[in-house]
């Protein structure tokens, strides 16, 4: 049988255990590697980018999966063009790993927006999808709506527990300086506060920032196609 992967795409500011959850499930579900794929420019938040730099959230996702078996970070989306399509990125990582399968992992409430994505029609053709359930997105009315949209689209349901957190939800919470109770690994929150002395807007605002003294690496200076990818 042909390698499979689980790609994993997403924004990432700040990643949280929603992401570490569904990527673990996925993992469990299909017995396949997860590539988790930071975005270096998410094609529909254009009008509100990322606070956050892409090495630091890079650099967040790296520590949310320290320890974790079966899980990759890839920034092949660095070297792509901007914005990150993903009909880009799945033809790129298809030329350099021919007979691999890839399944890409996404939230319900993304499935809901599909056919908003770039030639999203020639994407159903390149993947399938793994979706785990969001509030408000149910699986089988969501995928029954798309379908009747992207005829080609095929789309699994993850085996998931509702975990209603949201990278958004965070960044508002940590802008009031309010506790983040572990939905955010310290490590992770640590990588968010040595970054505040850069353009990281929330990591500012966030209880317990320092001077920024000790802040990562500026934008640009990831590793190219590190790891996976
Ligand atoms: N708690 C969650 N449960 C299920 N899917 C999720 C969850 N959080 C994020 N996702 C999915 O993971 C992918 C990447 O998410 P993203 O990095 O945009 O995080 P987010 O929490 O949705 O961020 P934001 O609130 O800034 O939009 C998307 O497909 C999204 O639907
Ligand atoms: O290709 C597109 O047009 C497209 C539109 C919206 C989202 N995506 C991808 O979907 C993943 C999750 O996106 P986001 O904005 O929820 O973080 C991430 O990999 C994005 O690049 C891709």
């Amino acid at each position: 049988m042909n390698p499979r992967v689980v790609l994993f795409g997403g924004t990432f500011d700040p990643p949280h255990i929603g992401h570490l959850l569904m990527a673990q499930l996925a993992h469990e579900e299909t017995q396949a590697e997860v590539w988790w794929l930071p975005a270096p420019v998410p094609p529909h938040k254009l009008d509100a980018p990322p606070a956050t730099p892409y090495d630091v959230r890079v650099e967040m996702v790296r520590a949310l999966v320290a320890g974790h078996s079966g899980m990759q970070v890839s920034t092949i989306e660095a070297e792509l063009p901007k914005p990150s399509y993903t009909v880009d990125t799945v033809a790129a990582l298809r030329q350099r790993h021919p007979g691999t399968s890839f399944l890409f992992l996404i939230g319900s409430d993304s499935l809901a927006a599909l056919d908003t994505w770039h030639e999203a029609a020639r994407l159903t053709e390149a993947v399938s999808f793994l979706v785990a359930v969001r509030s408000g997105y149910p699986f089988a009315a969501t995928y029954e709506r798309m379908r009747s949209k992207l005829p080609r689209l095929v789309a699994q349901p993850l085996e998931m527990p509702l975990i209603d957190v949201s990278s958004s939800w965070i960044r508002e919470r940590a802008a009031r300086g309010l506790p983040l109770c572990g939905v955010v690994p310290e490590a992770v929150v640590r990588i968010w506060r040595r970054a505040c002395g850069a353009s990281n807007s929330f990591a500012r605002a966030c209880s317990g920032c320092g001077s920024g003294g000790d802040a990562v690496k500026g934008e640009g200076s990831v590793a190219r196609g590190t790891e996976a990818g």
